[in-house]
């Protein structure tokens, strides 16, 4: 059976990034994502998803993230049916990432 995928706030994204390399996948819109974005994250557009799913290791954790955490969830279960053993939503998206930040 698939594995489904897991909400996260903040701090526990961070412990996710910090044990190594994870996709951080950003599904907001390029300007929003070029005013500002989480460190080493990738801007992907809809018409991405397919070049992620099908190139990323499927060992890989995988962090998706849009606006307040919504979007990115519907996101986040096709990675987690796709196989994908670890998927995140970033719960509050990037304006809870920015407000820590801020912090
Ligand atoms: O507004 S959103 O969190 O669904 S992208």
């Amino acid at each position: 059976m698939a594995q489904d995928f897991r909400r996260i706030d903040v701090a526990a994204a961070r412990d996710v990034m910090s044990r190594g390399e994870t996709l951080v996948l950003d599904v907001r819109d390029p300007q929003s994502f070029a005013r500002g974005h989480i460190e080493g994250a990738e801007n992907a557009s809809q018409d991405d998803m397919t070049y992620y799913l099908f190139e990323t290791p499927k060992n890989k954790p995988v962090i998706v993230c849009c606006y307040h955490g919504n979007s990115s969830q519907s996101y986040a279960r096709i990675f987690a049916d796709m196989g994908f053993a670890e998927v995140y939503s970033l719960d509050g998206g990037y304006d809870a990432w920015a407000a820590a930040e801020r912090a």
